[in-house]
Formats: structure tokens, C-alpha cells, sequence
């Protein structure tokens, strides 16, 4: 991977940056002036930055936050000094653009560390920023449980059974039982979606089978309900858990003869319509507890689908903002440009307990409030999330342990070479060796 271990870095208040990054065993591309920049970067190999800043004002930052804006590809590190950290148009820049950070005098080994998983992002990145919608679903997400997903909703799709969709509320329920309704033999017929939590209890049975005319006071005509108005197509019942007992039993018929009476005949009607219903509760519960018919659950399980929560396809989180975001921006003419790496880190971190429909409440919500030019977490009404640190690799935390080692035993023995030796269990000139690679002077 030599080939991609082009540092970019810009200095400001620093001599000569490439001389204090020999050690680092990256080749150093120092820009001094902000409009070589792009050249450099056009170079096309480098994945990775580094700005040190010592001494900074409010006006070096704002040339430093125009520039990091404009090489948003770029994988950023930071080193500050004491005195440039403790500006906030400093941490602003920390927060917006860098990937990580470190303070003056760098620490290299720490810092080769850091810029090794800053370029292990950037292959990530490269790999993540398009959204996989070469499928043309309208399911959008790049995690391996949407890929499953949508394999699964072209399987359901090619048979013609009842389906039953399980997931939390705002998961991507209705949205899957359309992809199947239109994956189908059936996708030319029409797709009914009924909300059984939403009909009065009085009413379901007249909604979803229909009336004669004097079925009941106000019955001044025939009606068709929802399952013959889906004939040729499917109905999508949506919070099947909803449907009172009565009714349930109804369905069951339906689901056993392909036939619906309308309330006040006794005339069976042929319909042909696939039932496709999902829920947010545990079906399985609601049968045990006697809320739900268990041969109705068994007639409508007959192929079931899982949509996972949010959280458990935290890849297809940024994706999906990214698109809400792109949608939102051709309806009203906004002035935000994106998301601050602080925004995708909060939204990384919260748990979306209300899921996608959460994710869309909250990108709209903030493209109206924001009134910078990316969107925050506060903007979002999330909180900030720690910057999660990736997973030390295993050489550097043998180093790491190396070194606090002799330290400790050198601490103890007062600095006496040979006592340290003794009690790490080496020789003086193993030592001395060791020493000298962790530049521990004696
Ligand atoms: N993978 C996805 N890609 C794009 N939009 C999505 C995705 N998943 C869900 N949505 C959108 O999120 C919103 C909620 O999804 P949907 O209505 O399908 O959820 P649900 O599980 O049926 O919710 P509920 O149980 O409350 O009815 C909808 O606007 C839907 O279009």
C-alpha cells in the first residue's frame, strides 16, 4: 500500500514540517501555499492530511476551514498547540473537519497510528459514497441487512402467499410489502393499504368487506370494501396486532376461501388478492396471551419478514441522511451544504428508536432550523457524541505495552539499567537495545 502513503500536510507557525515527519515513514507532501493544494491532491494518491498549527489566530483558522472544506475527501489529523486548541474557532475546526487529533510536541508513534486508521477510512469512504441503487429499490442503504432484505422481498415477491412483515414502528415496513407488491406477477393490479389501527372497531368490518344497500342506518347504496377494491393486486395490513378478535376471524375466512361477504348479504364474493400484513408487536406474544387467533397467525406467517431496526444497520444511517438531504435540497432552495463530521458522528451514535421516519423528521427539521452552512447535532436535536476512536492495531499496542513497561520498571529501580533489566527478565544489552528503539534516553 506504499503507493497511497502520500501525507498531505499544511503548516502553519511550523519551520519545516517535513523535517519533524522523517520518522513517520509516510512520503511527506508539505503545501505551503493553499493553492498548491489541489494539485497535490489531483495527484490522486493522497487519502490522508495532516495540518499542524502552532500559534494560531481567528484568521488562520478561516483559512484553514475554507481549505479543509474545499478537500472534504481528504481524511484529516490535526496537532494544535496548547495555546491554538484553547481558541474555539480551533475546535470548531477539530469538530467540522479532522478525523482525529493531537497536541504539540507530537507524539510519533501515536501519530503513525492515527494516520494509518485515517487512511483505512478513506479506502472505507471511497468505498461507501455512492449508495447502492443499482438495484433501483426504493429500500435505500448500503448495510449487509438491507442487502439481505431486499434479497428476501425478491423471493417473497416471485411466490404469491400471505406475508407476514414483523419490524418496529417507522422501520421500513410498508415501504418492503410495496417492493413486494411490485416485484410481483401482481404489480400491474392495484396495492390497498389499510391501517387496522386507525378504523373504529364498529367500522372494520363494513371498511374491509364492503355493505349492501340498508345493511345498517346510512347503508343508502352498495360499497365495495378495501380487500375487493385490491382484486387483481394486494392488501397491505398494516398493524395487523389492531384488528379486534371478531374481525380477525373474518379474515380468516377470507384467507381460507378467497371469498368476502359484504355486511348484509349472505352472497360470497370471489376475490383474488394477496395479503401482505405486518406488525410492531410480537405476534407470537399476542397469540400466547390470547389477543391474537393463533390459525390466523398461522395463515398469514406462511412467508415472514424481518425489516431490522435502524440500529442494527448503522451503515445505512449516513447513506439515508445523505439522501433525505439531497431530496429536501431540490424541494426549497437551502442554504446548508451537507452535514458537519460532528452531525454523522451524533447520528452514528443515537440509537433511532424511531427509526427511519425519525431519521427523515429530524434531516428536514434540521435543514429549516440550521443556520450555518453544515448542519450540527444540535441542528438535529442530538446530542454530540464522543469521537469514537478506531481499534488500536495490534503492533502498535505491543509497542505501546513494550515501552509503559521498561518505563515502569526503570521508574522502580531508580533508573539502575541492570535492576530494570532483572526485573523485566531480559539482559542489560537487551535493555539498552530497547531503549534506544523507544528513544528512552537513560
Ligand atoms: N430503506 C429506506 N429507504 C428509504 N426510505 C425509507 C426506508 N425505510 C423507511 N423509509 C421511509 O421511512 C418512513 C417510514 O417507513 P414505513 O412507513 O415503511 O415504516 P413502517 O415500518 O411501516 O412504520 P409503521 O410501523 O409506523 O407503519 C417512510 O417515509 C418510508 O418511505
Amino acid at each position: 500500500m506504499v503507493d497511497n502513503r502520500l501525507l498531505c500536510v499544511i503548516a502553519r507557525g511550523v519551520a519545516s514540517p517535513a523535517r519533524l515527519l522523517e520518522s513517520i515513514g509516510w512520503e511527506v507532501c508539505a503545501i505551503s501555499d493553499s493553492r498548491l493544494l489541489p494539485e497535490a491532491s489531483a495527484r490522486g494518491r493522497c487519502r490522508v492530511g495532516l495540518v499542524i498549527g502552532r500559534g494560531l489566530d481567528d484568521a488562520a483558522c478561516a483559512e484553514l476551514d475554507a481549505l479543509l472544506r474545499d478537500h472534504a475527501g481528504i481524511e484529516w489529523v490535526g496537532a494544535f498547540d496548547a495555546a491554538s486548541l484553547s481558541l474555539p474557532a480551533c475546535r470548531d475546526l477539530i469538530f467540522e473537519h479532522l478525523f482525529d487529533h493531537h497536541s504539540l510536541p507530537l507524539d510519533m508513534e501515536r501519530l503513525r497510528v492515527t494516520l494509518g486508521h485515517a487512511h483505512g477510512r478513506g479506502l472505507l469512504r471511497q468505498g461507501r459514497t455512492q449508495p447502492a441503487r443499482h438495484d433501483n429499490s426504493p429500500l435505500i442503504g448500503c448495510s449487509d441487512a438491507r442487502a439481505q432484505l431486499l434479497q428476501q422481498v425478491r423471493r417473497i415477491a416471485k411466490v404469491d402467499a400471505p406475508v407476514l412483515i414483523s419490524g418496529e414502528s417507522g422501520s421500513g415496513k410498508e415501504l418492503a410489502a410495496r417492493a413486494i407488491h411490485e416485484g410481483s406477477a401482481r404489480a400491474a393490479g392495484p396495492l390497498v393499504t389499510v391501517n387496522c389501527g386507525a378504523i373504529q372497531p364498529t367500522l372494520v368490518q363494513s371498511e374491509l368487506f364492503g355493505y349492501v344497500k340498508g345493511a345498517f342506518t346510512g347503508a343508502v347504496r352498495d360499497k365495495r370494501g378495501f380487500i375487493e377494491a385490491a382484486n387483481g393486486g394486494t392488501i397491505f395490513l398494516d398493524e395487523i396486532g389492531d384488528l379486534p378478535l371478531d374481525m380477525q376471524i373474518n379474515l380468516l375466512r377470507f384467507l381460507q376461501e378467497g371469498t368476502v361477504n359484504r355486511v348484509g348479504s349472505t352472497q360470497p364474493m370471489p376475490v383474488d388478492v394477496r395479503v401482505i400484513a405486518a406488525t410492531h408487536i410480537n405476534v407470537e406474544q399476542a397469540v400466547a396471551a390470547g389477543k391474537f387467533r393463533e390459525d390466523l397467525f398461522y395463515r398469514l406467517n406462511v412467508l415472514s419478514l424481518h425489516v431490522p431496526p435502524l440500529r442494527e444497520r448503522r451503515r445505512d444511517v449516513a447513506v439515508l441522511a445523505q439522501h433525505f438531504f439531497e431530496k429536501f435540497s431540490t424541494e426549497k432552495q437551502a442554504s446548508v451544504k451537507g452535514f458537519s463530521q460532528r452531525a454523522m458522528r451524533a447520528m452514528d451514535a443515537y440509537a433511532w428508536p424511531g427509526n427511519v421516519r425519525e431519521l427523515i423528521n429530524r434531516v428536514r427539521r434540521a435543514m429549516v432550523m440550521s443556520d450555518g452552512r453544515l448542519i450540527t447535532a444540535a441542528d438535529l436535536g442530538l446530542p454530540e457524541s464522543e469521537v469514537r476512536k478506531p481499534p488500536e492495531r495490534l503492533d502498535a499496542s505491543r509497542m505501546r505495552a513494550e515501552r509503559e513497561a521498561i518505563q515502569a520498571a526503570l521508574q522502580q529501580a531508580g533508573n539502575n539499567v541492570s535492576h530494570a533489566a532483572r526485573e523485566l527478565g531480559v539482559s542489560r544489552i537487551t535493555l539498552y537495545r530497547l531503549m534506544a528503539k523507544h528513544g528512552l534516553a537513560h
